[in-house]
């Protein structure tokens, strides 16, 4: 479990003093994958460097499995530190090593037996999908490429934890994609804490179990994925969930002005994980013999299943909106009456 206690971090404390990071506390357990998202310049960055101790938090603490990172000096921090992986945005490689040595270096600095660093890398290379890639150069990789092989260096000493610095923000959305489904497959497989910054909503929805979200160095919302989807608080919240393509476009939302045109009662509908599955309109209009009108709709996938909203309008009479929406929440359906006349 790693805690993140009343941290702080002042640059140039002074008259130029600039807070990047103010007040956050964070609990994320083990084998959890956690995302943490914000725009450029708030604080992300500053923030994940605390985890290894590659920054020092000006006051508050870093504790990863009992042991604080922030208060680690010399020999201490060095053993923590090869214990958590970290993958780059523009991947860190060494340029003069093939794609073999590139994942053999930190095991060689570790002094690492040569033949299970031979064995190590022959296993990491097939893991990340590699395999016949070996003796590349990094110049002569794609970019989805050089980020298997940074996956795989930050990988190679079995580390507890791995740090992802927005690590698909240089790769096209289909490579983004690929990393992403290896980075849920190493989480599923080796129960390894993932904490991930990015800026990309898509990247919370499609791996992650809990995000959250920062602004002016503060953690302004945090909460399981699924839930943050569906009831955004902050604004800056809402505009990342915007930016999934499904809940891509301000034109995508329902129409208000629809709201105001037709009769009876307009219900919004939210549907979570298995809610999803169920036949409620072919149901709602059986029972109560009534013709429902579909008036927008929306689903999504995440790491944690479907959720979904639907704009049903009919024109029903009080007594038959009250009963509805008991029926809703027995199928364990959220529902907010847009309007009723
Ligand atoms: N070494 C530093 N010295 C002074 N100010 C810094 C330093 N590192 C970061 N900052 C400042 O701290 C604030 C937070 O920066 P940080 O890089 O952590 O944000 P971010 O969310 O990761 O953004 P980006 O994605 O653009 O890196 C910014 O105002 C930045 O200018």
């Amino acid at each position: 479990m790693i805690v993140l206690r009343d941290i702080r971090k002042v640059f140039n404390p002074g008259a130029a003093a600039i807070t990047a990071v103010d007040d956050v506390n964070l609990t994320i357990e083990k084998g959890q994958i956690y995302g943490i998202i914000g725009y450029s310049g708030a604080g992300k960055s500053t923030l994940i460097r605390m985890f290894n101790g590659l920054e020092q938090p000006s006051s508050g603490s870093v504790t990863i499995d009992g042991q604080d990172i922030s208060a680690a000096r010399g020999e201490a921090l060095r053993q923590a530190r090869l214990k958590i992986g970290m993958v780059f945005q523009h991947f860190n490689l060494l340029w003069s090593r093939t794609v073999s040595e590139n994942i053999a270096f930190s095991m060689q600095i570790a002094g690492v037996p040569k033949a299970e660093i031979t064995a190590r890398v022959a296993e990491l290379i097939e893991l990340v999908g590699l395999k016949g890639r070996e003796n590349a150069w990094p110049a002569q990789l794609s970019g989805g490429q050089k980020q298997r092989v940074g996956i795989a260096r930050a990988l190679a000493n079995r580390p507890d934890l791995l740090l992802c610095d927005e690590a698909t923000s240089a790769l096209d959305p289909q490579t983004t994609d690929a990393i992403l489904d290896l980075l849920l497959d190493i989480n599923r497989r080796f129960k390894l804490t993932i904490v991930l910054i990015t800026h990309e909503m898509h990247v919370v929805r499609k791996i992650c179990d809990r995000v959250a979200v920062m602004e002016n160095g503060r953690v302004v919302e945090e909460g399981e994925v699924l839930s943050v989807f569906t009831h955004p608080q902050q604004p800056i919240t809402r505009q990342f969930v915007r930016q999934v393509s499904q809940f891509n476009d301000e034109q995508d939302d329902f129409d208000p002005q629809l709201a105001a045109e037709l009769p009876g009662a307009i219900i919004r509908l939210t549907f979570l994980q298995n809610s999803t599955h169920q036949p409620i309109v072919g149901e709602l209009t059986l029972r109560y013999g009534l013709p429902f009108n579909i008036l927008h709709g929306k689903i999504t996938q995440t790491a944690h299943g479907r959720f979904g909203q639907l704009w049903l309008q009919a024109a029903t009479s009080p007594e038959q909106l009250e009963s509805i929406l008991r029926d809703l929440q027995q199928h364990h359906i959220e529902a907010e009456v847009v309007k009723h006349d």
